[in-house]
């Protein structure tokens, strides 16, 4: 309809941006396998692909877990979330080690924001424990373990989307 303002992106109604370097991110995920390791020890790794594989990676080399498996899950395209699509389910082999249940497995995501997609994982592996980095509070009731929480306005922005890049100074304008 004309003069409708168009639909905002989850990243332009957040407002704040948190930007995570490779750094922090590394120890925010060294700090989450302190947290696990009271929990575990677990059988494998269930990584949400794509942004969980970096916190899977990291978590499983620090437990020592050797059996990683993903379950493929998309639904943002880049900051507009839209339905959920399992491309690819859980291993039969790592179904096998969780009993069924999930039981003994560990899930781990870069982070949960509405909780659509660990609530959907969870329906999948139910007696999993689920582990994010980063949480917001509409999704922080689905998280067993998580590190740091961020208001649900905020956009998290990973190292692996992000370059280094010029900024303009403050006295120009610049936020
Ligand atoms: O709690 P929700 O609102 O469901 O959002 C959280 C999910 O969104 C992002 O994944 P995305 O779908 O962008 O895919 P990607 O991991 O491949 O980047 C993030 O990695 C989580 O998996
Ligand atoms: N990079 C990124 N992806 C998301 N997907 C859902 N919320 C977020 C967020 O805050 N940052
Ligand atoms: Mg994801």
């Amino acid at each position: 309809m004309a003069g409708e303002a168009p639909e905002l992106s989850a990243q332009e109604r957040a407002g704040k941006a948190f930007p995570v370097s490779w750094d922090q991110f590394h120890r925010d995920c060294r700090a989450l396998t302190w947290r696990l390791n009271e929990v575990g020890p677990f059988h494998a790794v269930i990584a949400i692909t794509r942004g969980g594989l970096v916190p899977a990676a990291i978590v499983a080399r620090e437990l020592g877990v050797r059996v990683i498996d993903t379950v493929c899950i998309a639904s943002y395209d880049h900051t507009k979330q839209g339905e959920l699509q399992v491309l690819k389910g859980i291993s039969e082999a790592a179904m096998k080690l969780g009993g069924g249940t999930g039981r003994g497995l560990l899930i781990v995501d870069d982070l949960v924001d509405t909780g659509k997609t660990g609530k959907l994982v969870r329906e999948m592996l139910p007696d999993a424990h689920f582990a994010t980095v980063y949480a917001k509070p509409k999704g922080r009731p689905l998280v067993d373990t998580f590190i740091t929480e961020v208001s649900q306005d905020t956009w998290i922005f990973f190292p692996w989307d992000t370059a280094l890049s010029y900024h303009p100074p403050l006295r120009d304008g610049a936020a």
